[in-house]
């Protein structure tokens, strides 16, 4: 292989300042390109085992089988394939981004300009556009590239120059009728999926990576965007990049942009090498394409499995197996294909050093201003907190204004004071289960390209939230108390009423933020919330009194919120209060103070001690919170390499 050229070091001929602004200069000089990629991958094996339920047998499944090629540094690379042929598989083994999977197995060579790199150091200088484009929907278009640009930007690059930068992504990806609209999801229309798509890819390119890989950039485009998506990645390739991307039927104009062509079929290279090649290629191995067809769309009709009767998938298979046995017996199977090793530009090794461009508190500022706006926009959700809280006061209010200081008000207001502890509850944890399990996925991508601490991600999120959350409970309590005739007409106790319906919201957010990291999706957040909710209920000392509680299942009750907000209320409610006995059966016992009802509810706890309780139940909660976002981050298998002479 082509010796590695050692460049002297930029530090070393030039002064600090000079370098620094030569850096600055490189992060966003889109013409040029600082750190030339040539990626080089031979014989790469990847296999997953799988469980046949019928023969209870554990199988092996290849996915990719011994796949070698080179991919200099100013070369568009498409992977081209059926569905399931393993184009992903591939990118993501390129990309050192194959996810960890229990019994995987990946082998082969993976070398970046000829060595072995930190897949850290390695993800600082690419960028992955996945298939999912994963974006906070409230934000506009600009908005989500300026945020982009300030997380992944030096921070020396002043706001006007990464305005102008933005701008001209902008302008290149065809953006600029959408700049200010929303990105928009399910709930709320936004931009169009294609402008979803390049708005996606904007955001990837916004770092200036050395290398781009793709997957699928032009699913759900239509031929003229995804013609000026994929131009706009033929003139990054010119520019020195590295560019690979997973493609399934690329027009003919497209097709001409590629500079090499990876085929693939059934796991089996089929070809690798020049695009312009390939018609002669299948030509020479007895599948010559029509004249004025898209070499892609025949080269796709010739590897595809035909699964429309057995005859068909016979011969189709055997088709692939004779094309990929062909690959396999040319000499330039083993070399990476026709790329010729004079054309790899290859320079130092990439780095080792890899670091997030802004402080901490700058990302905390960023990520505080991101789920500020996307509160602030949710104009539905903060409209129902509002109207709902005004809603469930008037009802609860009207439902509860007689209830007086006689007998039967002690289960009135009881009943009442558990009722609002679960309204509260589940209010806060749903809102957190929507939002959270879909940012999650975001998080997760802006992870990968290194723009934060998480730390700095989940306490602007918590933050953010907080005077969103305290709507319904101000809304709320305010009327119900008054209406109800609460803690005896106390100002003090309306207050304490008060904070003690704010905390519950905010533990119940914790809650709802450990389901979250926990859950693989939003339906799955969903289902196991209310279950968590119900259990809480039920040890919450309303409906079995907490000392009749079997007592290997006494620990439970510690992991209620609504057992110890229950009691802060009740105490609140009850320690001052007489009631009248004017509605006493003949046999009954007059229950004549609130410090009685305390008693038969077996709560004990001041309202300072339930406080403090609840504060750390929070800590704690954000906390657990914490550690699973952490370690939810995705865990990538790197492949065995070793280096071939
Ligand atoms: N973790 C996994 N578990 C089970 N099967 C897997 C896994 N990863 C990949 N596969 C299987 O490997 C094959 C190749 O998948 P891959 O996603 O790479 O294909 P693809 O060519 O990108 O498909 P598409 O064009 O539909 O996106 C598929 O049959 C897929 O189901």
């Amino acid at each position: 292989m082509t010796a590695i050229v050692q460049q002297e070091s930029p530090e070393t001929t030039l002064g600090a300042e000079a370098v620094t602004v030569k850096k600055q200069q490189a992060a966003t000089d889109r013409t040029t390109n600082a750190n030339p990629i040539s990626l080089s991958f031979q014989n790469v094996n990847y296999s997953i085992s799988t469980y046949d339920k019928k023969t209870k047998e554990t199988k092996t499944k290849p996915i990719l089988k011994n796949i070698s090629g080179l991919a200099p540094s100013g070369s568009l690379v498409a992977i081209m394939g059926p569905t399931g042929s393993g184009k992903t598989s591939l990118l993501n083994v390129l990309a050192h981004r194959c996810p960890v999977v229990k019994g995987a197995s990946l082998t082969g060579t993976l070398l970046v300009n000829d060595s072995q790199v930190d897949p850290k150091a390695f993800s600082h200088l690419t960028s992955y556009v996945q298939q999912d484009d994963a974006m906070f929907s409230a934000l506009t278009v600009k908005e989500t590239l300026m945020t982009a640009a300030h997380f992944q930007l030096p921070s020396a690059i002043s706001q006007s120059e990464k305005d102008d930068y933005v701008d001209s992504i902008i302008n290149e990806l065809g953006l600029n009728k959408c700049r200010d609209t929303i990105i928009g999801d399910a709930k709320e229309r936004g931009v169009s999926g294609g402008e979803r798509k390049r708005a996606n890819i904007g955001v990837e390119l916004i770092k200036n990576p050395s290398c781009m890989f793709l997957d699928e950039p032009t699913s759900g485009l239509d031929s003229f965007q995804a013609q000026s998506v994929m131009g706009a990645m033929r003139d990054l390739a010119s520019h020195g990049r590295t560019v690979i991307a997973s493609i399934h039927q690329p027009r003919s104009s497209i097709y001409k942009m590629f500079d090499q062509l990876l085929l693939i079929s059934e796991g089996s290279c089929i070809y690798y090498g020049s695009a312009n090649d390939a018609v002669a290629y299948f030509s020479d191995r007895g599948h010559p394409c029509p004249t004025l067809y898209n070499p892609a769309d025949y080269f796709m009709d010739v590897v595809s499995p035909d699964y429309r009767s057995k005859e068909l998938e016979v011969s189709s298979l055997s088709r692939v197996k004779d094309l990929a046995a062909a690959w396999v017996s040319n000499p330039k199977s083993s070399s990476g294909g026709d790329v010729e090793e004079g054309t790899l530009t290859h320079t130092a090794p990439v780095g080792k050093t890899f670091k997030i461009q802004s402080s901490w508190f700058r990302q905390f500022q960023l990520c505080f201003t991101r789920a500020f706006i996307t509160l602030k926009r949710s104009k539905i959700a903060t409209i129902g907190k509002v109207v709902g809280g005004i809603f469930f006061g008037l009802v609860l209010g009207a439902l509860y204004s007689e209830s007086g200081y006689n007998q039967k008000s002690i289960q009135d207001r009881t009943g009442l004071l558990f009722f609002l502890t679960i309204n509260q509850t589940f209010g806060n944890m749903i809102g957190v289960l929507n939002s959270f399990t879909n940012e999650k996925v975001v998080v997760e991508r802006e992870r990968a390209s290194n723009s934060y601490h998480v730390s700095a991600f989940y306490l602007s999120k918590f933050f953010a939230e907080i005077p969103f959350n305290m709507l319904g409970p101000i809304f709320t309590g305010s009327i119900v108390f008054w209406m109800a005739g609460l803690g005896a007409g106390s100002v003090m106790n309306f207050v304490v009423f008060l904070l003690m319906l704010i905390a519950i919201g905010f533990v119940a957010i914790g809650l709802g933020m450990i389901i979250a990291c926990l859950a693989p999706d939003v339906e799955t957040a969903i289902s196991l919330g209310p279950i968590s909710v119900v259990l809480m209920i039920l040890f919450g000392g309303f409906y079995i009194n907490i000392e009749s509680l079997p007592v290997w299942l006494q620990w439970v009750q510690y992991l209620s919120l609504m057992r110890f907000a229950f009691e802060g209320l009740a105490k609140n409610e009850f320690d001052a209060v007489t009631f009248t006995c004017d509605d006493v059966r003949p046999g009954q016992v007059c229950v004549e103070t609130g410090k009685e009802v305390l008693d038969k509810l077996s709560f004990t706890m001041s309202v300072p001690q339930v406080f403090l309780y609840l504060f750390i139940f929070l800590c704690v909660e954000h906390c657990l919170a914490f550690y699973l976002l952490e370690k939810s981050k995705r865990k990538y298998t790197q492949i065995v390499a070793k280096k071939v002479d």
